[in-house]
C-alpha cells in the first residue's frame, strides 16, 4: 500500500509519458491532477493529468481508464487523450476543464446558490446521467466536486468527472441488469449525498441513486448552511457516521424542502419511489426545472451563467402572479395588512394542518406585495393564466396556485367541480402523488368555500332534512361512524356520495385533508384520488 502523500507532493516540471506535468490542479486521497502539455504536439496540446501510484490501495485511475473511452462523445464527457503507466505513475490524460461547483460556490461565500444556478446544474447534471445510464453506466459518486464547468468557449457546460467509483449496471455478457442484493453491503460514494438506500440502508446501488444524489445536491445548494448532515464535516469514526446516517435517515422531503419550490420535493420522493431496475424519466425532470425557470423569471435554457447574473425583477420571481381585476384601493391593502397583522397562528383552529396556513400567510402577503397602492392609475397586470400560452410545461405548483385562484372565484357547485377535477387531473399526471403545500392550500379554499354560504350567488342546500349548522354537524358525525371498520379514506368517499350540502362536504374535505397531512410523505394512495374523484362528481349533483 502506497503512502504518499498527494497533497504534500510537488511533481511539477516532471515527465510522464509524453506530458510535461506543470501546476497541480488538484489532489485527493488516492491521486493527484496536473495541467500538463504534450511535449510532442505543436502548438502543445493542454490537457489536465490524473495521476495515481501504481501501488496505489484503491487504483480508480485504472477502473476509470475501463470507462471514458464507453463514455466518449457524450455531451458534457471529458475527452480521454491518452493513458498508460510511466514507472511507478498511472495516468489519464483529460481535456482541461474549469474549477468545481464545489469550489465556485465555496468560493462565492453565500449560503444558498442561486435558484436559477441550482436549476441549471438540475437540467445538466440530469441530462449527463441520462447519457451515461444510456451507456450502461452508473456515476456512484455524484457530488459538487465531481461537475466542474469547461473552459471557455464551454464554460457554461457542466461535466461529469471522475469515474473511479463508476460501475456497470448492465452486464455486458448478459446484457441484463445487474441484480438486487439483500445482503447489506459496505457503502460507495459519498457522505453529503449518497442516497438514502445506499448510504443508510446498504442496498445496491443503481440508476434512482445517482438521481438521489443529485437531488439531495440541489437541495443542498438551496438549503442556507446546507443540508443538515453536512454541516459537521466528514465523520471521524464510526460513531460520527453512524450518527449523520441516523440524521439523513431521519430527513423527510416535505422538512429539508420547505419554502423551495415544490419540484425539489417532488423529485425527491419520485426518486425514492423508483424501483431498483427502473428507467428514470429524465426528460420529465429536465422540463419540470424549465418550467421552474420560466415561472421565476429565469432564462429557460440550461446554460450555466456564473457568476449568476442578477436574479429577475421581483415581480417575475414569485410563483403566483395576481389575477386580472380593477384597481385595488388602499383600503383592501391596509385590510389584507390588518388581517397578517392579526394572524395568530396558535388560536387559528386547525384545518388542515400549519403547512396551509403558513402557506396562505405567505400568499397573503404576495399578494399584498403585488397589489398596487391607490395612487396607481392603471392596473399592471404582470402576467395572467391566459400568456401563458406556450407549449412549455408549467410547474405543478404554478397550475395548482392558478386552479386554486378560480376556486376562490366559483359561484356554483359545477365550477368548483370542474376545478377540482382538474385539480385532480395534475396530480394524477405528476409522478410523485403526494401533496404539497400548494395542494394542501387548494384544498384550504375548497373547503372555505364549501363551508361558507356567503360565497355562493345561488342558495347553497336543497336537503329536506338539513336545517342548519347543528344538523349538518349531526350529519357529519354520522357519517363518520363505522370508519374504523373500513379504510378510512374510503369511509369518507361513501359519506361523499351521500352528502346532501356543501356544509358537510367541507367537513369531508376537512377530515380528507388531516387524514393526507397525518400521512407519513403526505402520499396519496388510490383511494385518495377515489375520494376526490367522488367529490367533483357529488359537486355536480348538488345544485
Ligand atoms: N479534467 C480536469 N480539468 C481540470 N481540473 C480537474 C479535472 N479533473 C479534475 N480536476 C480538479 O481536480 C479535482 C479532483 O479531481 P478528481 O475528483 O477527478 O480526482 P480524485 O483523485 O478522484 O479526487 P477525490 O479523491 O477528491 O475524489 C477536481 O475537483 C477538480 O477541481
Amino acid at each position: 500500500m502506497s503512502n504518499f502523500s498527494y497533497s504534500n507532493s510537488n511533481l511539477s516540471h516532471r515527465r510522464i509519458g509524453n506530458w510535461l506535468l506543470l501546476e497541480k490542479l488538484g489532489s485527493g486521497f488516492s491521486g493527484a491532477i496536473y495541467r500538463a502539455v504534450n511535449v510532442h504536439t505543436k502548438p502543445q496540446q493542454v490537457v489536465a493529468l490524473k495521476l495515481q501510484r501504481t501501488d496505489e490501495s484503491c487504483p480508480t485511475n485504472r477502473y476509470e481508464r475501463f470507462f471514458y473511452p464507453i463514455l466518449q462523445g457524450g455531451f458534457g464527457m471529458p475527452t480521454l487523450w491518452g493513458s498508460g503507466v510511466d514507472g511507478s505513475w498511472d495516468y489519464l490524460a483529460l481535456d482541461l476543464l474549469g474549477s468545481s461547483l464545489h469550489s465556485l460556490f465555496w468560493k462565492s461565500n453565500k449560503s444558498t446558490m442561486d435558484l436559477g444556478s441550482v436549476l441549471c446544474i438540475g437540467m445538466q447534471v440530469l441530462a449527463r446521467l441520462e447519457f451515461m445510464h444510456g451507456r450502461g453506466i452508473l456515476h456512484r459518486d455524484i457530488q459538487l466536486g465531481n461537475c466542474v464547468v469547461g473552459l471557455p468557449p464551454n464554460e457554461q457546460t457542466i461535466y461529469m468527472i471522475d469515474f473511479g467509483f463508476s460501475k456497470q449496471y448492465i452486464d455486458p455478457k448478459t446484457n441484463r441488469h445487474i441484480p438486487d442484493s439483500k445482503v447489506k453491503r459496505d457503502f460507495i460514494g459519498n457522505y453529503w449525498f449518497s442516497s438514502v438506500n445506499v448510504h443508510c440502508r446498504g442496498k445496491v446501488p443503481s440508476r434512482r441513486d445517482d438521481l438521489e444524489a443529485l437531488a439531495l445536491m440541489l437541495i443542498h445548494l438551496l438549503t442556507p448552511g446546507g443540508l443538515s448532515w453536512t454541516r459537521k464535516g466528514v465523520p471521524k469514526d464510526n460513531i460520527e457516521h453512524d450518527r449523520l446516517k441516523r440524521t439523513k435517515l431521519a430527513a423527510r422531503p416535505e422538512d429539508i424542502c420547505r419554502g423551495m419550490p415544490d419540484e425539489f420535493e417532488e423529485f425527491l420522493r419520485y426518486c425514492r419511489k423508483l424501483k431498483f431496475a427502473e428507467t428514470p424519466d429524465y426528460g420529465h425532470w429536465i422540463d419540470e426545472f424549465r418550467g421552474v425557470a420560466k415561472s421565476h423569471g429565469f432564462p429557460e435554457s440550461d446554460a450555466f451563467v456564473w457568476p449568476p447574473p442578477p436574479p429577475p425583477p421581483k415581480s417575475h420571481a414569485v410563483v403566483p402572479s395576481p389575477r386580472k381585476e380593477p384597481a385595488n384601493t388602499g383600503a383592501e391593502i391596509a385590510k389584507v395588512l390588518d388581517d397578517l397583522g392579526q394572524l395568530r397562528l396558535e388560536e387559528t383552529p386547525k384545518v388542515l394542518g400549519d403547512r396551509i396556513r403558513i402557506a396562505n400567510a405567505v400568499q397573503q402577503a404576495r399578494e399584498a406585495v403585488n397589489k398596487p397602492t391607490s395612487d396607481d392609475k392603471e392596473v399592471i397586470v404582470i402576467s395572467s393564466e391566459d400568456e401563458d400560452d406556450s407549449t412549455k410545461p408549467i410547474p405543478k405548483a404554478r397550475r395548482i396556485y392558478l386552479l386554486r385562484t378560480k376556486v376562490s372565484a366559483a359561484t356554483d357547485n359545477a365550477t368548483l367541480s370542474k376545478l377540482l377535477l382538474e385539480f385532480v387531473e395534475v396530480l394524477e399526471k405528476t409522478y410523485s402523488k403526494s401533496l404539497t403545500v400548494e395542494g394542501f392550500a387548494f384544498l384550504d379554499t375548497l373547503y372555505k368555500q364549501l363551508a361558507d354560504p356567503s360565497v355562493f350567488v345561488q342558495p347553497m342546500r336543497t336537503s329536506k332534512r338539513s336545517g342548519g349548522s347543528a344538523n349538518d354537524a349531526a350529519e357529519t358525525d354520522a357519517l363518520a361512524k363505522g370508519r374504523a371498520r373500513r379504510g378510512r379514506l374510503a369511509m369518507l368517499k361513501e359519506d361523499v356520495e351521500k352528502a346532501q350540502t356543501n356544509r358537510v362536504l367541507a367537513g369531508l374535505v376537512k377530515a380528507f385533508g388531516t387524514e393526507i397531512d397525518s400521512s407519513k410523505g403526505k402520499t396519496l394512495p388510490k383511494t385518495a384520488f377515489e375520494f376526490l374523484h367522488a367529490l367533483g362528481a357529488r359537486l355536480q349533483e348538488i345544485k
